[in-house]
Parts: C-alpha cells; sequence; structure tokens
C-alpha cells in the first residue's frame, strides 16, 4: 500500500463560536514524565456526533474527562458549552453534560436498584440516598432504560447486571438530566455481536433525533461506529492525527497512521470495517 499523510486536520479557531459546544486549543496534558495529551486542537458543534476513535492508551478517555469538565489540562483553553473552563463553577456545568464512563460504572453501589441508578443522575449523585424523585422521573427513568432495550431489568440489582446491561443502564443514566452534551467512553466493549448491533441501532436513533444532545462516543474499533455519526477525530500517543466530517477524515492512511499498522478500510452503507492489510 502506498502511504500518503492523511488529510491535515482543518485549524480550530482560537475562540468558540456561537455553535460550539466544546472548544479546545492548545490542550496538553502531562502526568510526568508522561504527555497524555498534546497541544490538542478540536471544535464540537451543536448537533454533531463525534466519535474518538485511537488504540489503547491514545489519550481517548482524558480527552473525555476534559470534555467533562473533570480534568483540568496541564496548558491549553478549553471551552465547555459556551463557558471557558476554569472560570466557571464546574458544579454549575457538570448537570448539563451526560458521561458514561468506566469510571463512573466502578462507582455505582453494586445494591443499587437499576432504576435509581438512572434517576439518581438527576441529582448528579452515583447511589441514592434521600433524594425526593416524584413519578414523573420514575416515569422518564423507565423510557430511558425502554430506549436502551433494558427496561426489564428495572428492578434488578445493578451488582447482578452483565456487562453489557450496565453499559446499557449508564447510557440511559446519561440521558437522563437531559443533557446538553452527551460523552460516551467506549458503550460498545463487552458487549456480544447482537448487543453490539442492537446498541448501534438505538445510538442511530438517538444521532438522528433533532432534540438528542451533541454527542461524543469513545471507541477502539470503527466497527462501533453508529450510522448517523457525523464526525471522526483520530487519536495516537496523545496527538490528533485528523479531525473532521467522518466520510473525509475516515480513510486507510488516516487508521493506519493511527493504529500505527498497515490497515484496510471498507465502507458498506455507513458502517465501516478494518482489517490488516497485507
Ligand atoms: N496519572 C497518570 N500518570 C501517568 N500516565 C497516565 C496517567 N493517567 C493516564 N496515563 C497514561 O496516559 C495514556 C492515555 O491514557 P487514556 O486512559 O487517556 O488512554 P485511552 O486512549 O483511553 O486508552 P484505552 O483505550 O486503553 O482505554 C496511557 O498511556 C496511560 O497509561
Amino acid at each position: 500500500m502506498t502511504r500518503v499523510s492523511p488529510r491535515p486536520t482543518p485549524p480550530v479557531s482560537i475562540l468558540p463560536g456561537p455553535d460550539s459546544v466544546l472548544h479546545l486549543t492548545e490542550v496538553t496534558v502531562r502526568r510526568s514524565p508522561a504527555t497524555l495529551l498534546d497541544a490538542v486542537h478540536w471544535n464540537v458543534e451543536v448537533d454533531q456526533r463525534w466519535v474518538i476513535l485511537g488504540p489503547n492508551g491514545a489519550g481517548k478517555t482524558t480527552l473525555l474527562q476534559i470534555a467533562a469538565g473533570l480534568m483540568f489540562p496541564t496548558s491549553g483553553r478549553v471551552h465547555i458549552l459556551g463557558e471557558r473552563l476554569g472560570a466557571v463553577d464546574v458544579a454549575e456545568l457538570r448537570p448539563r453534560i451526560g458521561l458514561s464512563s468506566a469510571a463512573l460504572a466502578g462507582r455505582v453501589p453494586p445494591h443499587e436498584r437499576v432504576l435509581d441508578v438512572v434517576v439518581s443522575a438527576g441529582y448528579g449523585v452515583v447511589g441514592r440516598w434521600r433524594e425526593a424523585y416524584d413519578e414523573l422521573d420514575f416515569a422518564r427513568g423507565r423510557e430511558l432504560l425502554d430506549a436502551m432495550g433494558v427496561a426489564a431489568l428495572a428492578d434488578r440489582t445493578y451488582g447482578t447486571l452483565s456487562e453489557g446491561e450496565r453499559k446499557r443502564t449508564l447510557a440511559a443514566r446519561a440521558l437522563m438530566a437531559d443533557p446538553e452534551l452527551l460523552l460516551l467512553d467506549e458503550p460498545a466493549a463487552g458487549l456480544d455481536l447482537g448487543g453490539r448491533e442492537d446498541l448501534l441501532a438505538r445510538l442511530t436513533r438517538l444521532a438522528v433525533d433533532p432534540s438528542a444532545p451533541t454527542t461524543v462516543l469513545v471507541t477502539h474499533h470503527v466497527e462501533e461506529i453508529p450510522p448517523a455519526f457525523s464526525h471522526v477525530l483520530l487519536l495516537r500517543g496523545g496527538r490528533v492525527v485528523a479531525a473532521g466530517p467522518l466520510a473525509d477524515t475516515l480513510t486507510a492512511d488516516a487508521l493506519s497512521e493511527t493504529f500505527g499498522m498497515t490497515l484496510a478500510l471498507e465502507r458498506r452503507g455507513e458502517r465501516y470495517f478494518a482489517f490488516a492489510a497485507n
């Protein structure tokens, strides 16, 4: 295969525009001696559906933590939902962001009822205690569990769920507070083939819903990109290899550079498949 450099990433303006939901300029995260993110520029606009794709250790989760306002960069500027990170009370910002991540999954008490895992997002807490919920909250929680295909599990305890069922529960929870920004870290990891395809269909339905939040999804696999997602950011070693509209940006060359091996990429409709090219 002839290797050519991936398409250059269009420059990101210094300041966020009126439709900017996430705006990162020169964002670097260092944890001595490692550089987790290296001068990342990224702009996400309202109604866009982004996939962050990269190998293990690329910095995907770190980038999502920044986007969620859970981590501050060592240097660089971050705007989330129009607010400058560092100049805004993140406690006010976080309820506007729905996040499903492995870190959150590990904090849910095993004895917690599944429906309570979902509704407690309304208060931004993990583990229900004495907060007051009304019937509308529970109805909304059941509706979201249904949208994620796990309505039948509402009264089970979280600790008894399979990994795939937990992922779906946390995706429902991430939507509970009607976030303006939805961040999903590897939602399809651990799902079997049928479960993955079912979840992708549900995420596609969400992606085409004009009332759904701006969404960013992290994955290692091009096969897990839901149809109707619009943009991709390719990350390797904390650096952006390419970022932009999916159809133009996700190429075999860009993917090969991202994963450090020569890869072939096939597209069937809006689905992608990648494998080692010999
Ligand atoms: N506190 C830390 N100190 C040093 N290195 C760290 C720290 N936290 C993360 N790292 C390293 O930063 C790199 C990026 O981590 P991150 O979790 O963001 O990657 P990722 O792309 O999400 O990886 P994966 O796909 O394996 O989940 C990894 O090599 C990780 O070991």
